[in-house]
C-alpha cells in the first residue's frame, strides 16, 4: 500500500470539500491528517469525503465523511455531488449507489451536469435528532439566544438528515444576524448531546427560501446540503412553503430540494473541480499533481 492517496479539491456551491480516494486501502484518514489539511490555505475545507471499497452488495462504495475539527458526519449532501462527479467524471457511470454511516444513498449525473442525491427519510422524534430531552412536537423546540424578554433567534424546527439540524425563521435578512456568535453557542447547547448544525432560513415564498449554516465540525460555510434538505422539510412540515423549494446559500448559488411524496429528500446542484493532488492519511502532507503530468 502506498503512503500517499489521491485527493482532488472540489466544491458545492462553494462547500470546499477533499475527496479522498481510499480505494484498496485498509488504513483510515486520521483526525491529525484532517486538522493538518485544514490549517493549510490551498487544502482548508469543510468535508473530506473518503471513497474506501465497498462494504456491503449492491452498493459501489463506501463513503466515511470527516468534518474539518477531525470528528465525523453522518451526512454531507453537498460532498456527496462532489463524489459523484469525480467517480463519473473516472468511470462515465451516472447512476450511484452508495453508502454511509447513515445507510444507502442513491445519486445521479444528469446530462446537463447537474447532480441528484437522495438523502432519505427524515427523522423528526425528538430521540432520532437526538436532542436531551422529550419534546412531541418537533416542529417548534423551546430555545432561544440572545436576551430573555427579546430574543434574537428563538423555536426553531429540528429535523434528522442523518445528522443533526435545528432551523431558526427569520423575517429579516439572513445576513443581519451574527451567525458566528450564535452558531457555536447553539452548535453544542446541552440541548444538543451530539451537537447539531445550526441554521437561519428566511422563506421568500412557497417556493424559495434563503438559508445560512453553522455547521456542526466545521463553523460558516457558503453551502450545506443536509441543511438544506432539513430546512425544506422543515419549512413544509410547518406549512411555510410546498414540498419543492429552490434554496439560495450563502455563496449566492442555489438547490433544490424535492420531500417526494414517498418520503425521500432529493437534492440536486452543481459541483466542481478545483485541483488534484496526493496526500499522507496518516499526517495531512499532500503534494498537487501538476496538471499534463504524465
Ligand atoms: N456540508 C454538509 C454537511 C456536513 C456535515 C455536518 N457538518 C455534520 O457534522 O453533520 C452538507 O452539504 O450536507
Amino acid at each position: 500500500m502506498s503512503m500517499t492517496a489521491p485527493f482532488a479539491k472540489m466544491n458545492g456551491l462553494g462547500n470546499e470539500i477533499i475527496v479522498a480516494d481510499m480505494r484498496s486501502r485498509a488504513d483510515r484518514i486520521t483526525p491529525a491528517a484532517a486538522i493538518a489539511l485544514n490549517a493549510d490555505p490551498a487544502t482548508k475545507f469543510d468535508q473530506i469525503m473518503a471513497i474506501y471499497d465497498p462494504r456491503t452488495p449492491g452498493t459501489i462504495n463506501y463513503i466515511e465523511i470527516i468534518n474539518s475539527d477531525g470528528t465525523m458526519a453522518q451526512a454531507c449532501g453537498n460532498g456527496m455531488r462532489c463524489v459523484v462527479q469525480a467517480l463519473a467524471a473516472e468511470t462515465g457511470q451516472k447512476i450511484f449507489t452508495f453508502e454511509t454511516i447513515a445507510g444507502i444513498l442513491n445519486a445521479e449525473e444528469h446530462a446537463d451536469g447537474l447532480i441528484s442525491v437522495d438523502m432519505g427519510i427524515p427523522r423528526f422524534g425528538w430521540q432520532d435528532i437526538p436532542l436531551a430531552e422529550e419534546f412531541r412536537d418537533t416542529r417548534m423546540i423551546e430555545l432561544q439566544i440572545g436576551p430573555i424578554d427579546a430574543p434574537v433567534l428563538h423555536s426553531p424546527s429540528v429535523a434528522s438528515m442523518g445528522n443533526p439540524h435545528a432551523i431558526f425563521w427569520v423575517d429579516e435578512d439572513v445576513w443581519s444576524y451574527e451567525l458566528d456568535r450564535f452558531g457555536p453557542l447553539l452548535e453544542n447547547h446541552p440541548i444538543f448531546p451530539e451537537r447539531a448544525n445550526i441554521s437561519i432560513a428566511q422563506v421568500t415564498s412557497r417556493e424559495s427560501m434563503n438559508l445560512r449554516t453553522w455547521e456542526r465540525g466545521a463553523g460558516l460555510t457558503l453551502a450545506c446540503g443536509s441543511a438544506t434538505c432539513a430546512a425544506v422539510v422543515c419549512a413544509a412540515r410547518t406549512n411555510r412553503t410546498g414540498r419543492k423549494v429552490e434554496v439560495t446559500v450563502p455563496s449566492g448559488g442555489q438547490l433544490t430540494v424535492e420531500w417526494r411524496a414517498d418520503d425521500h429528500v432529493v437534492m440536486t446542484g452543481p459541483a466542481e473541480w478545483e485541483f488534484s493532488g496526493n496526500f499522507n492519511p496518516a499526517t495531512g502532507a499532500w503534494l498537487r499533481e501538476i496538471e499534463g503530468a504524465a
